[in-house]
């Protein structure tokens, strides 16, 4: 293992603790980082898909600040079936770049919504959405009984792990990561990103200083009714990546569903910096609500519009939290909830897609172009594109947690020990469900490329013609 620097590596730019991977290419990319598909080597673990994330670290200040290590060690104690496994942390000091590497999972509920919506045009079986909200849930609760808000919560940060051990669980992503983007990481330069804030609680948006863990369970709302609809909730316009958490356009989208908040009804909203000084725009204008049941198309009385409801109330100490959700009766009646969501077998099963994975990017995130390509088509990536079938023995059998994983040694990243890796104890179960074991999914299709822009899908769902990045 060197310094991280790549130096002694030959011909091979990768630095050389990467090289115990085996690089299969980019399966996407968001604000401030790429994420790729590699293979371990060698060891216990051989064969094990895992998903490198790389950020870019900004150059200026005094690099990684304490505040970051500090939170990447925090993330490194995180232990629980319903929550990613970091297995890895490298800084590479030369580029200033940071890696993450997490156990890989072959799904994501963006793209199961997406392929309900738009391939096979059919809601999602009941029992894969209650398993789905369970698991989500059960995950959210164990990280804010450890003081850990996710704060970006959205369906492409909601992984499903493919064939193997665990299959059909839910993992949620990108946890914590939140105040590590604020500083040292830098957006990626140029890269189009358009952040969705549609999952984004009023809170926020109204500018509070003071958020809880609330606003993750008003992101689990907007994702419990995307589940049942296909369609985001409150499809606002997004905005390029900003400091400004104040959107008009998100919040009008909101009251057109939910109707006008009132002090009456959360007292604190008085308090808020744009409900004070956006007076004209947020107070003045009525709105009637249609009934969020009609949107959703849940009859009023039932467990599910009860638990939806309680999820987007306004005021976030009302708002039911995670603990309170998973005891809710709406998981104690009929489809009962699951450890494998996906219900082959069941009315309404599907198979899923494998993830797109563009083969020819290295960790750069650069694409080798053919010339042919660069001419015709305006999407080379495209054709380099490979859905499991493309790649060899993608399902190769993956344990539970790589518990038997070596960390990095500790030079190759810079002075800081991040050797830590004592567990925080196993998953909660706080609602005590005989959780029922779906049967497998059944062999993975060929796909096409996950589009930056799906187009208008038959529910009229119209994303912006932009390059974006999805919820
Ligand atoms: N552990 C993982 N296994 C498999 N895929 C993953 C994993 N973590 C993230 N991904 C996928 O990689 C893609 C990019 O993720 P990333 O978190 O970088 O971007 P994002 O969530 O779309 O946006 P942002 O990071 O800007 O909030 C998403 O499709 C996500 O589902």
């Amino acid at each position: 293992m060197g310094d991280g620097s790549g130096r002694g590596s030959g011909k091979s730019s990768k630095p050389e603790w990467l090289q115990q991977y085996d690089l299969l290419g980019k399966i996407g990319e968001g604000t401030y980082g790429l994420v790729f598909l590699a293979r371990i080597k060698s060891n216990a673990n051989r064969g094990k898909s895992i998903a490198i994330k790389k950020f870019k670290l900004s150059k200026d200040g005094d690099g990684v600040s304490p505040t970051a290590i500090r939170e990447i060690m925090l993330l490194r104690e995180i232990s629980h079936e319903n929550v990613v496994l970091l297995v890895n942390v490298h800084i590479n000091l030369v580029d200033m770049s940071l890696y993450l590497a997490f156990d890989y999972a072959e799904h994501d509920l963006y793209e199961i919504i997406r392929h309900h919506r738009d391939k096979v045009n059919q809601p999602i079986n009941q029992y894969t959405v209650k398993s789905l909200l369970w698991q989500l849930l059960n995950g959210l609760n164990y990280l804010h009984s450890n003081w850990i808000m996710h704060r970006d919560l959205k369906p492409s940060n909601i992984l499903v792990m493919g064939d193997g051990d665990e299959q059909g669980v839910v993992k949620i992503a990108d946890f914590g990561l939140a105040r590590i983007y604020q500083a040292p990481l830098k957006p990626l330069s140029d890269n189009g990103v358009v952040v969705t804030i549609w999952y984004r609680s009023p809170e926020l948006l109204l500018g509070t200083k003071h958020y809880t863990s609330a606003v993750d369970m008003w992101a689990v709302g907007c994702i419990f009714a995307e589940l049942l609809t296909l369609k985001p909730l409150f499809q606002g316009a997004e905005v390029k990546a900003t400091q400004n958490p104040f959107q008009l356009d998100q919040l009008d989208k909101i009251f057109k569903v939910l109707g006008h908040p009132t002090p009456e009804k959360w007292p604190t909203l008085v308090n808020l910096p744009h409900w004070q000084s956006d007076v004209q725009h947020i107070q003045g204008r009525k709105y009637e609500s249609p009934g969020l049941y009609n949107v959703v198309h849940l009859s009023p009385k039932s467990p599910a519009y009860d638990l939806l409801s309680k999820m987007l109330e306004f005021d976030p100490r009302k708002r039911i939290t995670a603990a309170q959700a998973l005891e809710h009766e709406y998981f104690r009646v009929e489809p009962l909830p699951g450890i494998n969501v996906f219900a082959t077998g069941q009315p309404g099963a599907v198979n899923y897609p494998t993830r797109p994975v563009d083969t020819t990017a290295d960790f750069e995130g650069t694409t080798l172009l053919q010339p042919s390509q660069l001419v015709n088509s305006g999407n080379a990536v495209a054709n380099n594109m490979a859905g499991s079938h493309g790649m060899a023995n993608r399902s190769a059998s993956r344990p539970m947690h790589m518990v038997g994983m070596p960390r990095m040694p500790t030079q190759a990243m810079g002075p800081y020990n991040m050797a830590s890796q004592a567990g925080m104890g196993g998953g909660t179960n706080p609602g005590g469900l005989p959780l029922q074991r779906g049967v497998a999914p059944q062999s993975h299709q060929q796909q096409q490329l996950r589009r930056k822009d799906p187009g208008p899908g038959p529910t009229g769902y119209n994303p912006p013609q932009q390059k974006r990045r999805y919820g």
